[in-house]
């Protein structure tokens, strides 16, 4: 199966190469504003490919994205370049809508002309509001948003430290928006079904005393990765590349992602089945009263967000 990545910057190339290194499509095609750039990143990863995948990588332009499976949208202004890179602003990657908006309103026309099966994944920040957008434009829900999966992972890999276990084995979520108001799932979060808050006393932890640290380097480990190489991308990239596993395989796994919720009329991350269709449906855990305060607060900043691009 095809697979389409629009935006070959830090972020697509990332996308690319994890994409190729896990073998899951017979193709994919890359397509950048400029074409130069889309064109060497292909050869480059082309060279290479025999050693680990049969996945056939190229160039291309819209037309090259019929009969896609999945498209992941990476074109856009980035947190450092946006200026969204200042711990202290509340709006975060937020303040990239406006620029990104009118990315989108360029990009997913294109797309959808030629490839209206697609699942379509909004990789681009600010995700959830994009894929609102992406929602409209296209005309149909098999719209994903990379959400707060990246984040459940960061959450996972500190958790893990912080218990001397391996992070595959914690099941912890990030729940909400991908940025500032997300909402960290303490009270769901397990190891070996075992709830954590007990883990970590047994280990002889206080959530009180690591929460915040956990909470803040989650929260800001883009910018974080900004300081040290200008983008956050390889993490993106594997992430990109287990999601669209997850579709191409029909998995039906459960993962926080970012989906449209009817109930709330807007897309945020909640625990999600995801097939090929992409999301199949969303299940509510049940939250304790400060994390339901705290995804009221980021649905209200979502909100904002997707009435300041109506
Ligand atoms: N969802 C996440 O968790 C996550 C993680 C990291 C980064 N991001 C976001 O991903 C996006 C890309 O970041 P990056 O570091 O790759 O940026 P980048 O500047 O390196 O690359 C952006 C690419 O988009 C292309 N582009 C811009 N406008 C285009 C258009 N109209 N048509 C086609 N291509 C176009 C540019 O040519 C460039 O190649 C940013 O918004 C960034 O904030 C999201």
């Amino acid at each position: 199966m095809k697979i389409g990545i629009i935006g070959t910057g830090a972020v697509g190339s990332a996308c690319a190469f994890a994409t190729l290194m896990r073998g899951i499509a017979s193709e994919i095609v890359l397509v950048n504003r400029s074409r130069d750039r889309s064109r060497g990143m292909a050869t480059d990863m082309g060279y290479g490919a025999p050693l680990s995948s049969v996945t056939k990588i190229r160039d291309g332009d819209y037309s090259d994205l019929a009969d896609a499976a999945l498209i992941m949208i990476t074109a856009g202004v980035n947190e450092k370049a946006g200026g969204a890179t200042d711990r202290n602003d509340p709006l975060g990657r937020l303040r990239l809508l406006d620029k990104n908006t009118a990315v989108y309103r360029d990009v997913v026309p294109k797309i959808v002309a030629v490839a209206w099966d697609a699942v379509l994944l909004v990789v681009t920040d600010p995700p959830d509001p994009l894929a609102d957008l992406t929602r409209r434009i296209a005309g149909h829900d098999r719209v994903l948003s990379t959400g707060t999966l990246l984040d459940s992972l960061r959450f996972r890999v500190h958790l893990g430290r912080r218990l001397n276990v391996a992070p595959a084995q914690i099941e912890a979520q990030v729940l909400g928006e991908h940025g500032t108001s997300q909402i960290f799932y303490w009270s769901g979060a397990r190891v070996g079904g075992v709830p954590i808050i007990d883990a970590l006393g047994q280990c002889g932890l206080e959530q009180d005393d690591i929460q915040p640290s956990i909470e803040n380097e989650v929260r800001f480990a883009n910018i974080s990765i900004i300081e040290g190489i200008g983008a956050s991308q390889y993490g993106i990239g594997m992430v990109c590349a287990r999601i669209a596993e997850i579709v191409l395989r029909d998995e039906r796994a459960v993962v926080p992602i970012g989906a449209y919720n009817s109930r709330y009329e807007l897309t945020l991350s909640l625990p999600s089945i995801i097939g090929r269709s992409g999301c199949v449906q969303i299940l509510e855990p049940p939250l304790s009263d400060d994390e339901h305060t705290g995804l009221k607060k980021s649905i209200e900043a979502l909100r904002k967000a997707q009435d300041r691009i109506r």
